[in-house]
């Protein structure tokens, strides 16, 4: 019997909705196997811990963390009750850098039975490999003076490492996809980093030979994601441009509810971590219609990652047998709750 120990975070908002409907899915994946089991272990880390302990997260909550095969969580944020660059560095950020989770990949493709704001979706399978640990998210700057003498400096940091590492995970996957990578740059405005950025791009690629490339300002390449999304293969970009066009990624699906994320440490020091690329949404929490499928799309990439993938694609197949008989939430066009969502699931799992 194959056991994975999870760490679950469900964190603030539709985290605490969406989480444990995933899990549910991975109990019932687990007992169709038959060779796996999960163990969760829960973790109240979020705004509320926050209103109580003064902190997002325990002192040595990484360290907790370590001990497990991987961590599963929800979102963080509720800027009602702490303002977000407190809680998001508080946890999330903590966490990917703490335990060198440097890659994002985030996956957007058009799904059966979902209603793409597109007026003539394209058949699209794209992934964007977010540099995850540096770049235009740093804590190196500073805010001085007050009133109309109120300066504010923000540092980006753009290491050789850091940015061969996004790129080097980037061709590797385009190799085992369709071999095309898209840099996105913005070295016409950008002066230091976006050069550099560039540069390293270039070395790099010479190293993939059969792995064509493109490189485009992320200014043109927002709205290529939009206007050819079928023309892209594996984009690797900056923490920052990563970030904006994962949600634009999940827009054209038909909803950022469905959009799934994977932070993966690549040295294997460190647990990675699952998480959708959606936010808490404190507009939609606590009326029971937030998208689960974000969150259990996440879930198929946790179980990618410990190379369950028949039982991944298994689960991928359901989903889009569910969406496609309309079974869906509100924001993907139907009216179907969280719950409904995931026991139609359910059953489907069972029956197929
Ligand atoms: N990874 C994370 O934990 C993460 C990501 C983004 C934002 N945040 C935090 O979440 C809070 C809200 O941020 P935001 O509003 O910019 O982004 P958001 O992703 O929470 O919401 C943006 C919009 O998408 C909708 N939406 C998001 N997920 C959905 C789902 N599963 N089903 C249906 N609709 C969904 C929301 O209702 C909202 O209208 C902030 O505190 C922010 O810092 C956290
Ligand atoms: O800025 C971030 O990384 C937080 C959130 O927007 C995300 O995409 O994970
Ligand atoms: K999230
Ligand atoms: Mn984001």
């Amino acid at each position: 019997m194959q056991k994975y120990e999870i760490a679950v975070i469900p964190g603030d908002g539709i985290g605490k909705e969406v989480v444990p409907e995933a899990l549910k899915v991975l109990e019932t994946l687990a007992d169709i196997h038959g060779g796996l089991s999960f163990e969760w272990t829960p973790f109240p880390w979020s705004c509320d811990y926050y209103v109580q302990h003064g902190k997002m997260m325990p002192d040595d909550g990484i360290q907790t963390l370590q001990n497990f095969n991987a961590i599963f969580l929800g979102a963080v944020g509720n800027p009602q009750v702490v303002p977000d660059h407190i809680s998001l560095w508080g946890l999330l950020i903590n966490i990917r850098r703490e335990m060198e989770q440097s890659i994002n990949i985030r996956p957007a493709r058009y799904f059966k039975g979902l209603q793409s704001p597109l007026v003539n979706p394209k058949d699209f399978d794209l992934i964007v490999v977010r540099e995850n640990s540096e770049g235009e998210y740093s804590e190196v700057g500073g805010r001085i003076h007050k009133n109309e003498d109120e300066i504010a400096i923000q540092n980006a940091i753009f290491t050789r490492k850091g940015t061969e590492r996004a790129m080097r995970y980037a061709f590797e996957l385009a190799q085992k996809r369709r071999g095309h990578v898209t840099s996105a740059t913005k070295s016409n405005g950008i002066v230091h980093s976006m050069p550099f950025w560039d540069g390293v791009f270039d070395e790099v690629k010479k190293d993939y030979s059969e792995v064509e490339t493109a490189s485009y300002h992320i200014d043109a390449l927002a709205a290529f994601f939009v206007s050819r999304p079928q023309v892209f293969d594996v984009i690797v970009a900056s923490n920052l441009f990563g970030d904006i066009l994962t949600d634009i990624g999940g827009a054209i699906m038909g909803s950022i509810g469905i959009a799934p994320a994977a932070n993966i440490n690549v040295n294997g020091k460190y647990p990675s971590m699952f998480e959708p690329v959606h936010g808490s949404a404190p507009d939609i929490y606590g009326k029971g219609i937030a998208n689960p499928v974000g969150q259990i799309w996440t879930a198929k990439m946790m179980l990618d990652h410990f190379g369950e993938e028949e039982l991944g694609q298994h689960l991928l197949d359901a989903m889009e047998s569910v969406i496609g008989e309309g079974i869906k939430t509100v924001d993907i066009g139907g009216a179907a709750t969280t719950k409904e969502v995931t026991e139609a699931l359910i059953q489907r799992l069972k029956s197929l």
